[in-house]
């Protein structure tokens, strides 16, 4: 599974120096980048005012580029500058250029306003002033289009060094960076186009790609599909959530292992009594079990301890959520079973103890390594980290999703998929996408149990 790959700008640097060496000129990767623009914005705004807004790196030059072939076509297009070019393909691009060019902080507004101040060299905030009049030039126009990114973002983290106005469109160049999946970075633009400039990447990190699932064969009998045991705790609530998204991700069998005198809430579901540590020791010896999900509704005090010691001994697959990351703490780089999925939040990630600093991308991956588990660093850009390096992004959920219990279900449906299939990075994926899709067709203001009764349309949507 693999989508759109996702390069930092030291990345995105070596690659088009690699596409360099392979003999494509610098200044060509502009004309490229600029074309592809050009052609995106014409099919959008067609012939309405333009105006270019072009700052002093290659970010600029493609602007130049942009602003000289749609005025080929017949677009009024204005360019106004932020200082001289200083480089050796934005210089080639301005005097190819030949219309005149306005200083930047005199440009009056345009219907169609596109932002080439700074793309991936940006090392520091904009000005005040600078960033001000973007942005008011951006809300007057009826159409806007930021180039390669929104000038003011951070490339490698999505933080804003400055502030920025919402784009219509952004068109990133050669291939995605992280800012165009990582808050707050990824809500600054309505929607993504990547345009292809012959750059030749690695996909290690990508975007989160809708997944490809598959159905039950003929052969196929409940254990084979998939067994899945749910750890029940305090707050029964929870659990029940992640056994009946477990009972619709696609696996044979749920079992609830209850601590306490409650069902799971579906007659399907298979409730086991595990009050206590022995018996829910002995309903954990079954090398049929594909995963277990323990820590929705696990509790933090002892007896809690306690369960989820007897299921990191168990040694089956498991997916670890809520509670028991929080009582995992900063023990969670020993002791977790191959094959097994995380699924913190922010705040839990902090109490895992890693002390990471950085960009979501690099924690997460460092967390999978130092744990050998996937890690699916939750939000609005949750991030899908392997233990390999292999990373998936997933940016666009609904908001919506922010509502309690939520985390319950992601974690049921990712020991479900991780039953169906056996491969921890790919079931978490699918789990995240399909969290995602339920989310998308159960509308506004839902509550985590109508996310699980989408799941399997959600899942026919990818057979
Ligand atoms: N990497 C690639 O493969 C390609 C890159 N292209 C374009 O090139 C861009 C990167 O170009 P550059 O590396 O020249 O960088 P940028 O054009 O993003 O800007 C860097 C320039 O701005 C200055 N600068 C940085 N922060 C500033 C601030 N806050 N205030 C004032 N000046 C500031 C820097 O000193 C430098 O001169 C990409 O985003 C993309 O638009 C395209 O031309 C084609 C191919
Ligand atoms: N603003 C948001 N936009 C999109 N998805 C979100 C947002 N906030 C939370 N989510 C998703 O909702 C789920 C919430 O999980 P979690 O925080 O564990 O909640 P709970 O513990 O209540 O179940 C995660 O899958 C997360 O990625
Ligand atoms: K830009």
């Amino acid at each position: 599974m693999s989508g759109l790959a996702i390069l930092t700008a030291a990345q995105m640097r070596a690659a088009e120096q690699a596409a360099i060496a392979s003999g494509i000129p610098e200044y060509e990767l502009m004309e490229r980048a600029g074309a592809a623009a050009a052609e995106i914005i014409w099919r959008a705004g067609a012939k309405r005012d333009l105006l270019v807004l072009c700052g002093p790196g290659n970010n600029g030059g493609d602007g130049f580029v942009i602003a000289r072939l749609l005025r080929a076509r017949g677009v009024p297009v204005r360019v106004a500058a932020l200082g001289e070019s200083r480089t050796e393909s934005s210089l080639k691009a301005r005097a190819a250029w030949n219309g005149p060019v306005e200083p930047f902080d005199q440009a009056a507004p345009a219907t169609q306003i596109v932002d080439a101040l700074f793309g991936t060299g940006l090392s520091r905030g904009l000005e005040d002033a600078v960033a001000d009049r973007l942005s008011s030039l951006t809300a007057q126009a009826s159409f806007s289009y930021a180039v390669d990114l929104p000038s003011g973002v951070d490339t490698d983290s999505g933080a804003l060094l400055s502030h920025a106005p919402l784009f219509g469109v952004c068109i990133a160049l050669g291939s995605l960076k992280p800012a165009h999946v990582l808050h707050p970075a990824a809500g600054l633009f309505r929607r993504l186009v990547c345009a292809d400039i012959g750059i030749v990447a690695s996909d290690q990190v990508h975007r989160l790609s809708t997944p490809h699932l598959t159905r039950p064969l003929t052969s196929d009998h409940k254990y084979s599909r998939g067994l899945v045991a749910v750890v029940g705790g305090s707050m029964a609530g929870a659990g029940r959530l992640a056994a009946r998204a477990a009972a619709r991700s696609g696996a044979g069998m749920v079992r609830y292992l209850a601590a306490a005198e409650a069902a799971a809430g579906l007659d399907a579901i298979v409730t086991v009594q595990a009050k206590t540590i022995s018996e829910l020791e002995s309903s954990l010896v079954d090398g049929r079990l594909a995963a277990v999900v323990a820590g929705p509704g696990l509790g933090s005090d002892e007896r809690a301890k306690e369960r989820l010691a007897a299921v990191l001994a168990c040694g089956h697959p498991l997916v670890l959520d809520a509670d028991a990351l929080t009582l995992l703490g900063s023990g969670a780089a020993e002791g977790i079973p191959p094959g097994s999925i995380l699924t913190p939040h922010e705040g839990e990630f902090a109490r895992l103890g890693f002390n990471l600093r950085g960009d979501k991308i690099s924690r997460a991956t460092e967390a999978a390594r130092r744990t050998d588990a996937v890690i699916v660093l939750k939000g609005a850009d949750s991030v899908v980290a392997a233990p390999d390096g292999r990373v998936a992004v997933s940016s666009g959920a609904s908001p919506w999703l922010s509502t309690a219990g939520t985390g319950d279900v992601l974690a049921g449906l990712a020991a479900g998929r991780l039953a169906v299939s056996g491969d921890p990075f790919s079931a978490a994926c699918e789990a995240v996408w399909l969290h995602g899709e339920a989310a998308r067709r159960a509308g506004e203001a839902f509550a985590a149990d109508d996310l699980i009764a989408e799941l399997p349309a959600a899942i026919a949507s990818r057979l």
